[in-house]
């Protein structure tokens, strides 16, 4: 195998920043930022097949249904497909009154013209410049000095000046993006961005947003929310910028790079949808919201149906949203294993039970019906699982409630089946394999009801009499006893030398109303000391409870 190689000598440690008293670690987030989606910009940019007219459309109507305020609909510049998309949509009229659309241009004059162009008839949007600050964009890409890199920006600063100038009838505003400032030195970053609003005159009423990427993720996230908490404290004239955070996920902490940055200032993020974008993608902003959602804090965003705005952004996008995605992936609220089924289970029971709204169900961090999901997905059945898992898709599926010490008899039928199929058993497999171990609903072997009838003896006993088929045989039989159930049960004793003794009985309603049925749980002993259970599911109790010492009878034989 080759080596590979040292990498002390290959890559540097990430240094510290110089904090004093940093105050972030003690933040919490109380209150939503601005969101910007840049699902149309830094997402389109980084999929193989850049979004059509059509699919922009389409995802731009599913982020203002969401609620998005600030979308940026794309890089103007690129080509007739962005331009003609965004001056389409402009002419459109389908931009809501409260929502603002974003550009984003490079800073060189003939781009940013264009830019505004595109933006013609616009009643409000935002002009977003950029330009790499850090030394290695400085040393490789621009191969100019701090103050040649300075002047990028100032120059493309000016050309937004002129362009706003001269087309008096929108409300424009502006965003600059000292890129890569993540591994800029922050100073110079600073005297970038001030270089900036010297050029802009931002006020507190009409503020710039200084836009602080790390547009490569190069270091862990309390490191970035130090950055932004030291440019939030020496930023000349704060009060008229708005800080907003634009992380990428090289390292995997996006989002907790932005949520790190929320407690440390600022004031704005921007992301995409399931965290599209270059590379390991932006910071998701369903993440962050949800997040944020799940503290009691309301986001802004609406995710109440989650599986459309999947089915949405899968389409537009054509990358899968991962089955493990946090809140929007398929497998997420889904619990395989014993231990969680169980806790999920009684978590379910005991919140019906609370009288207050306080979301309080083990492993699931938050309700799955407030992102529209059913609870039937949320435990599944395969080798891994315990009773807790097949009782609840019986009790979903078939509405029956298996009392505690039946589930563990069934559970042995159902983890056999689950080893010998080696996959997951779904609600037909489940309510197959109780139908056969309990002999429910088929055509038993030894035991079938054909027509029975009770009546009360003058002392007071109740005598079964009917018709019991065996083995396809039909038999006249009757039996007397205290109830029905020990009628029966001494009917099969007297009639077939089975002798069962009941140790407990349980029966609930299955449905409502009209089509209302009744299921009966027996628990008896046979004559070896055996416990056999048996099920019996009818329209009618008494009858369910007949069906049910048969079931019981028939396991028993099939016992000894
Ligand atoms: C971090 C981000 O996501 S930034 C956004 C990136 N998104 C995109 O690039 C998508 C759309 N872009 C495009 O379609 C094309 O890049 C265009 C049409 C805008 C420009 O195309 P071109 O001019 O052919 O080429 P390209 O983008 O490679 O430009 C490179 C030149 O611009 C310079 N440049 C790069 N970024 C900037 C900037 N922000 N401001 C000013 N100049 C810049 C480079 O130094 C280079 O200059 P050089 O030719 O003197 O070496
Ligand atoms: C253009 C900027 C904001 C960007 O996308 C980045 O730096 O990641
Ligand atoms: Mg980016």
């Amino acid at each position: 195998m080759p080596m590979l190689s040292e990498p002390s000598r290959k890559y540097r440690a990430f240094p510290q920043i110089d904090l004093p008293n940093r105050q972030w670690p003690s933040q919490t987030i109380t209150a939503p930022p601005r969101w910007l989606s840049t699902d149309l910009r830094d997402g389109n940019q980084a999929i193989v097949d850049p979004m059509d007219s059509v699919k922009k459309n389409r995802f731009f109507d599913l982020l203002v249904e969401i609620g998005l305020k600030e979308i940026e609909v794309g890089f103007p510049s690129a080509g007739a497909t962005e331009f003609d998309f965004i001056s389409g949509l402009v002419r459109s009229g389908r931009i809501p009154e409260d929502v603002f659309v974003q550009v984003l241009t490079q800073s060189r004059e003939d781009l940013i013209r264009t830019s505004f162009e595109s933006l013609a008839g616009a009643r409000q949007a935002i002009v977003h410049l950029y330009n790499a600050v850090s030394p290695a964009w400085r040393d490789i890409v621009f191969r100019m000095s701090k103050d040649e890199v300075r002047q990028i920006a100032v120059d493309g600063a000016k050309v937004l000046r002129d362009e706003a100038g001269r087309r008096p009838d929108t409300d424009w505003h502006f965003e600059y993006s000292p890129e890569t400032f993540s591994t800029a030195e922050i100073d110079f970053s600073i005297e970038v961005c001030e270089a900036v609003m010297d050029v802009l005159a931002p006020t507190p009423d009409h503020p710039i947003i200084l836009n602080l990427p790390a547009t490569v993720e190069a270091a862990t996230p309390n490191v970035y929310a130090d950055q932004i908490e030291y440019f939030c404290r020496n930023l000349p004239n704060r009060e008229s910028a708005v800080i907003s955070l634009h992380t990428h996920n090289d390292r995997g902490t996006g989002v907790a790079a932005a949520e790190l940055g929320l407690m440390a200032g600022a004031d704005r993020v921007e992301g995409c949808l399931f965290g599209n974008g270059e590379r390991t993608g932006n910071c998701c902003l369903v993440t962050v919201a949800l997040n944020m959602y799940t503290q009691g804090v309301d986001p802004g965003l609406d995710f109440s149906d989650i599986d459309r705005v999947i089915e949405t952004v899968e389409y537009c996008n054509q990358i899968p949203v991962h089955e493990r995605h946090p809140y929007g992936g398929e497998l997420v609220f889904t619990a395989f294993s014993g231990s969680h089924q169980d806790a999920i289970k009684k978590g379910f029971e005991a919140n019906e039970k609370q009288n207050d709204e306080h979301w309080r169900v083990p492993y699931l961090p938050i309700d799955p019906a407030d992102l529209g999901r059913s609870y039937e997905a949320v435990i599944r059945v395969n080798s891994q699982s315990g009773k807790g898992g097949f009782a609840w898709v019986l009790e979903k599926d078939q509405g029956l409630k298996l009392p505690k010490k039946m589930q563990a008899d069934f559970s042995k039928a159902v983890q056999n089946m689950a080893d010998d199929l080696g996959r997951e058993l779904n609600a037909t497999d489940i309510w197959d394999a109780f139908r056969k171990t309990y002999h429910v609903q088929t055509h038993p072997k030894h035991f079938q009801l054909v027509d029975y009838e009770e009546t009360r003896a003058s002392d007071g006993t109740r005598i079964f009499a009917g018709t019991i088929a065996v083995e396809g045989q039909e038999q006249r039989v009757s039996g007397r006893g205290n109830g029905l159930i020990s009628s029966v049960v001494s009917t099969i004793e007297d009639a077939f030398g089975l002798h069962l003794e009941i140790c407990d009985y349980t029966e609930h309603a299955l449905g409502t109303g009209r089509d209302a049925r009744a299921a009966a749980y027996l628990e008896c002993r046979d004559g070896a000391g055996n416990t056999i259970w048996g099920c019996g599911i009818d329209e009618d109790v008494a009858t369910a409870s007949v069906r049910a010492v048969l079931s019981a009878a028939n396991s028993a034989v099939g016992k000894g």
